[in-house]
């Protein structure tokens, strides 16, 4: 779509049009809406003033950026978004020459600037090429900002910084970064008093106007800029974000500085959409909905696993009040939002931190208490250090409760929750273990509250599948449970979300499989799995994880510490490639994983 040529009125019709697209696809097929909302005028001034043929165009998490998307050449293709096959809903570079970099973790953007204005330096394009950023006020609280941050601030590269500014994360922001960023002085009401102390003061000529100048110089003080201006990068703002006027003038002049600058960009989320409008948390991420009312299209009868873990969770911190437990930024996705409501002083949302979480976590347990370090499994890999240098060496009862393990569906790629098992076995001193429903997810709570040292269970997104084996058993370190015996020669080994697909793959098979549910990865239940290699010699692991590292590697590494050399192994775990977004079963088809093809692939 051709930006640059067009006025102000003709930019405003364009916006109205994107908002119009977004709410119609989104509608129907679910996505991220009110951030995206929110950033249009944004992303349409961005284009008027750079160009995201040259210019790097870097989005921080990306999940904001589908007015790019529709202004560079997938306004019609924009109706796939985040279907398998379709549009992803993140910035993708296989996608489109004007994404720049992939994106979906949070954070990385400034970094990505920084880097891309070196190269540009190096190759000596600097008149020619600028990276600009967009960044949210609740991406600018994990820590590798300030990495980026404070180099770019002492090598002063020439980038322009647009931070959004909504005054909200997924939920309300949390810290001392937002309460900066939207303080007095960045507030509507002093945007007001300062245009209209200028106009008041143009009555009296010159000296007055000096008077006032000073006046804001002093004020400036306490503006947002201070720490960005001390850290050596300009400060131009806050700026009504939905002002495409003002907004394409201050980019041009942000522009021409030819130096790091941040343009403080105050938004509304949800703009344009009144019933997504202002600090609905709900309105972040959505599933398809009823545009007329905002009535969500899809509702799920069962029980969530996330729902399950609540509940386990708000049973175990009653009865012991050494519970506690931190979020990073996704109190409702991680249902931690009723424990923080129910015991402010021992939950806590850290903002997007999560290395900060871990560490802060380990203290906790050093202190005597029985953290629970809530994330999502692919988030926790931002904090793995922490996991390593500030938990396991020092072995403290921190419990990793890692929600969206397996694939997660419309996220994709840099969502996906597949890698904890590979890179928490690794480690010593950790326990990994996961329940396969309800009943058991109760009793690995149990096991987990009780359990000295540093574990891990991990549970999928959505609901459990449903089967008729037998109730589950009390956790105890290291113990399997034999779900079904037979005759047979196949054994289905299930662990967490797999001990579904194993049934489910049973179901289909024309002989009889023993099912065992292995419960724990680290450690193993040797002496079920010794008997088990006498009785079966075709063994088969179904786990929501990466085959690399993962479930069926663990049981290998113990056939042969075993000797034990007449057990054949296949791992239906993920191949070594990321996973593409789009409906999971969609996707599980599309890797060979739905119980009728292992159960064809088993026979055949
Ligand atoms: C490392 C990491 N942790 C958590 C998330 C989940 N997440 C996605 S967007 C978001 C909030 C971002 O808030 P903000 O930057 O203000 O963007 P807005 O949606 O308000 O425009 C969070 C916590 C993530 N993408 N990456
Ligand atoms: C953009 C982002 O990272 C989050 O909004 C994420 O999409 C949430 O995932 P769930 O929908 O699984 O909670
Ligand atoms: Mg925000």
């Amino acid at each position: 779509m051709d930006i640059k040529s067009k006025n102000i009125k003709e930019l405003e019709t364009v916006c109205n049009d994107i908002r119009e697209r977004i709410l119609d696809v989104v509608s129907k097929n679910g996505g991220h809406l009110s951030s995206t909302l929110g950033a249009t005028e944004l992303i349409v001034a961005m284009h008027k003033v750079f160009d995201s043929n040259k210019d790097p165009f870097i989005f921080d998490v990306s999940h904001q950026s589908y007015a790019h998307k529709l202004v560079t050449g997938r306004w019609d293709e924009f109706e796939s978004l985040r279907t398998f096959g379709g549009l992803s809903g993140y910035t993708k570079p296989s996608e489109s020459d004007d994404d720049y970099f992939v994106a979906g973790h949070s954070s990385t953007s400034i970094s990505l600037g920084v880097g891309a204005a070196k190269g540009i330096a190096l190759k000596g394009e600097t008149d020619s090429r600028i990276p600009v950023v967009m960044i949210g006020d609740g991406s600018m609280t994990a820590g590798m900002v300030y990495e980026a941050l404070n180099e770019l601030g002492d090598r002063k590269y020439p980038m322009v910084i647009i931070l959004n500014d909504n005054e909200m994360s997924i939920a309300k922001p949390i810290g001392a970064i937002s309460k900066m960023l939207s303080s007095a002085m960045a507030s509507p009401f002093y945007q007001r008093f300062k245009k209209n102390t200028e106009s008041f003061v143009d009555n009296f000529g010159d000296g007055a106007r000096y008077m006032a100048k000073r006046m804001e110089e002093s004020l400036k003080l306490i503006t947002p800029g201070i720490m960005f201006e001390e850290m050596g990068i300009d400060y131009i703002g806050p700026v009504d974000g939905h002002d495409l006027k003002s907004l394409i003038e201050t980019l041009e002049l942000a522009k021409k500085l030819n130096k790091p600058v941040i343009v403080h960009a105050q938004t509304l989320k949800g703009k344009g959409y009144e019933i997504a409008e202002g600090k609905e948390e709900k309105w972040h991420g959505v599933g398809p909905f009823d545009i007329e009312n905002g009535a969500s299209s899809k509702k799920s009868s069962s029980k969530s696993a996330t729902q399950i873990y609540t509940e386990s969770l708000m049973h175990l911190a009653k009865q012991n009040e050494k519970i506690v437990g931190a979020t990073a930024a996704m109190p409702s996705g991680t249902g931690l939002s009723e424990l923080i409501e129910a015991y402010p002083n021992r939950f806590w949302d850290v903002a997007i931190a999560e290395q900060h979480a871990v560490t802060s976590m380990a203290a906790l347990a050093k202190e005597g208490f029985k953290p629970f370090c809530t994330i999502y499994s692919t988030f926790l890999q931002r904090g793995y250090d922490q996991v390593i240098h500030d938990t396991c060496l020092m072995n403290l009862p921190v419990v990793f409760a890692l929600d969206r393990a397996g694939i997660v569906g419309e996220d994709g790629e840099t969502h996906q929750g597949v890698f904890d098992i590979s890179y928490l076995r690794a480690v010593p001193n950790m326990t990994l273990f996961a329940p396969r429903d309800e009943k058991s997810f109760h009793q690995a709570m149990a096991f987990a509250a009780s359990y000295e040292y540093p574990c891990s269970l991990r549970y999928p997104r959505g609901s459990f599948v449903e089967t008729d084996l037998p109730e589950s058993e009390e956790f105890k370190l290291a113990k399997s449970q034999l779900l079904r015996s037979s005759k047979g020669d196949k054994l289905f080994i299930g662990y967490g979300g797999g001990v579904g697909r194993a049934y489910e793959t049973a179901k289909l098979m024309d002989e009889d499989v023993s099912i065992l549910d292995l419960r724990f990865v680290k450690p193993l239940d040797a002496e079920m799995l010794r008997d088990l290699s006498t009785k079966h010699k075709k063994w088969y692991v179904f786990s929501d994880s990466s085959k690399a590292g993962g479930v069926g590697s663990a049981i290998l590494e113990f056939l042969s510490d075993e000797k034990i050399q007449d057990v054949e192994l296949e791992s239906f775990e993920y191949a070594d490639k990321f996973i593409t977004h789009g409906n999971t079963k969609l996707v599980e088809e599309s890797l060979g994983i739905l119980p009728e093809q292992l159960a064809k692939k088993i026979k055949g």
